[in-house]
């Protein structure tokens, strides 16, 4: 047994117990597992994961999940002239519908492939909102803005936070997103700040993508993004910085310090051409780093297995060391971090007594996970979004048998289709 294999037993048993929601017990032994039996009664459910494996849901921590529908329709384009040229046109036409089903699409993938948990950035958040209620997911939804949008955010998140954080709606949380700092003047960021205090929400940003960010606001505020940001007051609430792939020693330093946590979004990173975060020093230096897919438009898919893998292997390249970003470090990324993040430490991302039953049951049988010599590098290195057997979020099975439960897959895939053939040929 490898250490990595050793540690892995505190998080990966086929012994679990959920009752309430909740995990009851993990592997307990026959006598414990009776004691529960009594205790709960029929409200017990024990999970039997014979030639599977159980894990912590994944949490993808950044994404922009309507923007399945633009799939394939922007590619091999840098950052700029892919949102100004091909995204920003085509999202004019959007309307909430479009974006509920959007959702509805980019959740299907992403409950199918093992992810319980996602943060989200998009226009009618209140329509994400539902999509989260309705298939079973667990989502962090922010209202959001860019630039003179302002006006029309704040009621959306007065409305969206009087709803949601006020509790009652347990599996969407919400936070408040101002797209980035080269797209909202610092007053904007200042109202932000004034929402989120007041209702006690957390804020994510795109932070430091790409060199023509760093350029343009150094050439505006004389900073970095991210001095500029500490200087705002933004990092007084809980941020979730999406990408920071250009930050120097000090601008790791000041996260560390505020407590900010990032969302690492390798492929999307790699796909655009913006660069390679310094994921390991982040790290090293004590920041919170968790993995993200970005929108299915940039990426162009959802699925957190290849996520996982590409972020170890480019830390690996990037750092010229087969030691960085270990398979363990990774997985604890994909599922710890994230919930860390998004201030669910010890609730969500890990199979302990007490945590809510966010977990999925990997079927170990097959050629690419077989023989299993370390199975947490045979999870992060070889698991495939196909491998998810089963799948609970808060102790509901929703994936089942490698089958979606909560929604109609097929019609969903044929609705998106004729609905974007349908938005193409709007004015
Ligand atoms: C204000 S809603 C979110 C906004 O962000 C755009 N977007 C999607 N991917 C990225 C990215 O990688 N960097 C910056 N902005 C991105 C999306 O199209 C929406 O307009
Ligand atoms: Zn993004």
């Amino acid at each position: 047994m490898t250490a990595s294999e050793a540690d892995a037993h505190k998080y990966f048993t086929g012994n679990i117990g959920i009752a309430d929601g909740r995990i009851a017990f993990a592997g307990a032994d026959p006598q414990q597992a009776a004691a529960f039996r009594a205790r709960c009664g029929t409200s017990l459910r024990e999970i039997d994961g014979r030639g599977k494996v159980a894990m912590p849901g994944l949490v993808n921590l950044h994404n922009h999940v309507s923007m399945s529908l633009m799939r394939s329709y922007a590619d091999d384009m840098p950052l700029m002239p892919w949102l100004t040229e091909k995204i920003w046109p085509f999202e004019a036409k959007l309307d909430g519908e479009d974006i509920y089903l959007g959702a509805r699409l980019g959740i299907a993938e992403m409950l199918l492939g093992g992810t319980t948990t996602f943060v989200d950035m998009y226009w009618h958040s209140d329509r994400v909102a539902d999509a989260v209620t309705e298939t079973g997911i667990r989502g962090v939804v922010c209202p959001t803005f860019v630039g003179a949008s302002y006006d029309a955010f704040e009621p959306e998140a007065l409305r969206m936070a009087e709803k949601y954080a006020s509790g009652g709606h347990d599996r969407v949380q919400i936070m408040l997103a101002p797209h980035a700092p080269y797209t909202c003047p610092p007053e904007t960021l200042k109202k932000t700040l004034k929402i989120a205090e007041q209702y006690g929400l957390g804020i994510q940003i795109h932070i430091s993508e790409t060199l023509d960010e760093q350029q343009t606001i150094r050439e505006q505020y004389g900073k970095t993004p991210v001095e500029h940001l500490r200087d705002v007051g933004l990092f007084e609430r809980p941020v979730l910085a999406a990408h920071c792939v250009y930050v120097n020693d000090s601008d790791i330093e000041i996260m560390a310090r505020y407590g900010v946590s990032v969302a690492h979004n390798p492929q999307s990173n790699m796909k655009l051409a913006s660069g390679i975060a310094p994921v390991v020093q982040m790290l090293a230096a004590g920041v919170n780093v968790g993995i993200g897919t970005d929108g299915p438009s940039s990426n162009n898919d959802l699925d957190m297995w290849e996520e996982m893998r590409t972020a170890s292997l480019l830390q690996k390249v990037a750092t010229a060391d087969p030691c960085s970003l270990s398979a363990y470090r990774t997985l604890q990324m994909a599922t710890v971090h994230g919930a860390k993040a998004i201030g669910r430490e010890g609730e969500l991302g890990v199979i302990v007594p007490g945590a809510l039953a966010d977990l999925l049951l990997v079927d170990m049988e097959r050629p690419h996970l077989s023989p299993r010599n370390d199975l947490i590098a045979n999870l992060a290195y070889c698991g495939k979004a196909s491998d998810v057997d089963t799948v609970f979020v808060g102790g509901e099975i929703v994936v089942e048998g490698g089958r979606l439960l909560t929604s109609d897959v097929r019609a969903l895939c044929r609705e998106a289709g004729e609905r974007v053939a349908e938005i193409k040929q709007r004015g």
